[in-house]
Formats: structure tokens, sequence, C-alpha cells
């Protein structure tokens, strides 16, 4: 064991080098909704979701395992929509379904274990920030939490705003920026996590693991207008879904200062001695979510 529980995947030592294993569970009711999503929306989104922490080691996915439950009486379309939505978002990232495992159940589980490669790289964990580095992220923020209000709220097919259809999409369908994990670790990145549960809730994490305080410009974020016509519509605040919204598996990194960052990624604040995440300065308790709250 080279790196072991408690960060977004695990690093084991093998005879011919390292490998990248993590598992995430997916609950019908709780992460998907068959009435949200279709088969092959739910597919694209557990593989993304464990695709995303292989890529916040800073590795590159190789295959995925997938246990399936599900009732007897699914349907073999849905099931094929589900396998060809797994085979869909595994090519994204340059991985494959390599096995799984089904058994009937009352509702839909989905267990998916992922791998990856480092490709020589050292992995970039949870615990490496240091005080003096900024903090920068890639990828979405907020759209799949607006996706999912749309959802809630019954106003995901109203007409109107390409916004509303493309938010809806977030939340059926993240887009992980995949390859944006191995460019970090290139690049020097201290630590890095995904975004799964909330930037504020997954940032604490690199802060917890990292004995370090982390400070976000809230001016630095981005706020698209596709969130604020949603937030509008809502009478919700965008900005609340860019620092709580989960499943947009966006990156989140700590570079030293010295580092040249590529477009795509976006500095949003810095690292700092002491502990806890502080957005405008202020001490912010963990928004987000978390399992046993669901
Ligand atoms: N039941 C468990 N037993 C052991 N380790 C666990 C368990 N649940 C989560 N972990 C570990 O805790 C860490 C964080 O898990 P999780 O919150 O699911 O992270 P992520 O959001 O990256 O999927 C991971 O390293 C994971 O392996
Ligand atoms: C029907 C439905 N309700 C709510 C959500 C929102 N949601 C459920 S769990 C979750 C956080 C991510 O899930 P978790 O099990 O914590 O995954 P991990 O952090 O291990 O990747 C979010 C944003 C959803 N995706 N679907
Ligand atoms: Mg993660
Ligand atoms: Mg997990
Ligand atoms: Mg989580």
């Amino acid at each position: 064991m080279l790196v072991g529980p408690g960060d977004d995947a695990a690093v084991l030592r093998a005879p011919d080098g390292r490998v990248v294993v993590t598992t995430d569970l997916l609950i019908e009711g709780r992460h998907f909704r068959r009435d949200w999503s279709s088969g092959y929306d739910i597919g694209r989104k557990a593989a993304a979701q464990n695709l995303a922490d292989v890529a916040a080691m800073g590795a590159v996915p190789t295959g995925i395992v997938v246990g399936l439950g599900a009732p007897a009486d699914t349907g073999l379309d849905w099931l094929d929509a589900l396998t060809d939505g797994f085979r869909d978002e595994c090519a994204e990232a340059g991985a494959s379904v390599v096995g799984g495992d089904m058994s009937r159940s009352d509702i839909v589980v989905l267990g998916v274990t992922a791998f990856g490669d480092l490709g020589g790289r050292a992995p970039v964990t949870r615990s490496g920030a240091r005080p003096g580095d900024v903090v920068a992220v890639t990828g979405r923020l907020g759209h799949a939490a607006a996706g999912l209000a749309l959802l809630e709220a019954g106003r995901a097919d109203d007409p109107g705003g390409p916004w509303r259809p493309a938010l809806v999409d977030a939340h059926r369908r993240p887009r992980p920026p995949y390859r944006r994990g191995p460019e970090a670790a290139g690049l020097g990145a201290t630590a890095m996590i995904d975004v799964s549960d909330g930037l504020v809730q997954d940032l604490g994490h690199i802060a917890e693991a990292s004995r370090v305080a982390i400070a976000i410009d809230p001016a630095a974020l981005p706020v698209p207008g596709s969130l604020a016509e949603a937030a509008a519509e809502l009478g919700a605040d965008p900005l609340e879904w860019v620092l709580t919204g989960g499943d947009d598996h966006a990156l989140a990194a700590t570079f030293p200062r010295e580092v040249r960052l590529p477009s795509g990624w976006t500095i949003i604040g810095e690292v700092a001695e002491g502990e806890g995440v502080q957005v405008a300065g202020r001490r912010v308790s963990q928004g987000g979510w978390d399992h046993f709250r669901l």
C-alpha cells in the first residue's frame, strides 16, 4: 500500500509498478432517479464518478469493473443503454469496462471500481498543500446542482432558455476534465481532489489532510450566465450552487505560486497557515453533500 484509505483513490504497489484503485456506490433515489435520467445517463454518471477519482490522483484511468443490482422487471433496453453509457464514458477517459457482476435487487444499485495508471509520476494526494500555494479549479462547478434544482422544482422541461436543458444535462451527465488530472501532476500540483460533494466541502478535505487553511475569493469563481438565469428563475443564489453543489466532478488543485497554469485552470484562492476553508475572509462550515445526511 503506497496510498491507503482517505484519498480519492488508493495506490498499490504492483511487481511491475503501481496501480491506482477506487470504488464508489450509486444507489437509485440517492444518486440518481430513473424517471430523471435514462439508463445511458446513469451508466455515464456512474463511470464518471469513479474515473474522476482516478484523474484526481494525477493518473490516467485504464479500466473499470461494474457491480449491478437491478429489479427483475428491468428492461433489456434499459440495461443495454446503461452498458452503452459505461462504455462511452470510459472511452472519453481512455479506459474500458473490463468486467463486472450482476444480481437481482429491489432497486438499481451500482458498485463501480476504477483503476488507473500514474505513468511513472508520483500520485497527487490531498495532503500536500503548503502555505503560499495557489488554489485552482478546472471543469464545471454548480451546474449539476442547478440542474438538480430545476428537476426538483419540476421546471426541467419548461420552455425557454438554452441554459435549461444544458443544466439538466449537467446533472445527468457530468463531464469531468479527465486529462487535467495528469496535467496537474505534470505541472507539480501539491494536492488535488475531484469536486463530488461541493467545492467548500472538498477543499475542506484538502485543508484537513494538508493541515492548512484555504481561502477562496468568491469574485474569482466562475458564475456563467446559465447559472444566473436558473437562479433568477428559482429564487436561488448561483454562488451557493458553485460553492456547495456536488456532482460536477471539477478538479480542484493546489500549486506552488510560481507554476504557470495553462488556460482552462482558474485561480480561485490561496493556501495559508491555519485550518478550515474561508470564503471572502469568513470561515465557512462544511456546506455540501455528505453520505450520512442524504
Ligand atoms: N466504508 C469505507 N471503508 C473504508 N474506507 C472508506 C469507506 N468509505 C470511504 N472510504 C475512503 O474514504 C475516502 C473518501 O471517500 P469518499 O468520501 O467516497 O471520497 P470520494 O468523494 O473521492 O469518492 C476514500 O479514500 C475511501 O476509500
Ligand atoms: C436523485 C438525486 N438526488 C440528489 C443528488 C445529488 N447528490 C447525491 S449524492 C451527491 C454527492 C456525491 O455522492 P457521494 O456518494 O458522496 O459520492 P463520492 O463523494 O463518494 O464521489 C450529490 C451531489 C443526485 N445526484 N440525484
Ligand atoms: Mg473524489
Ligand atoms: Mg467515494
Ligand atoms: Mg461524497
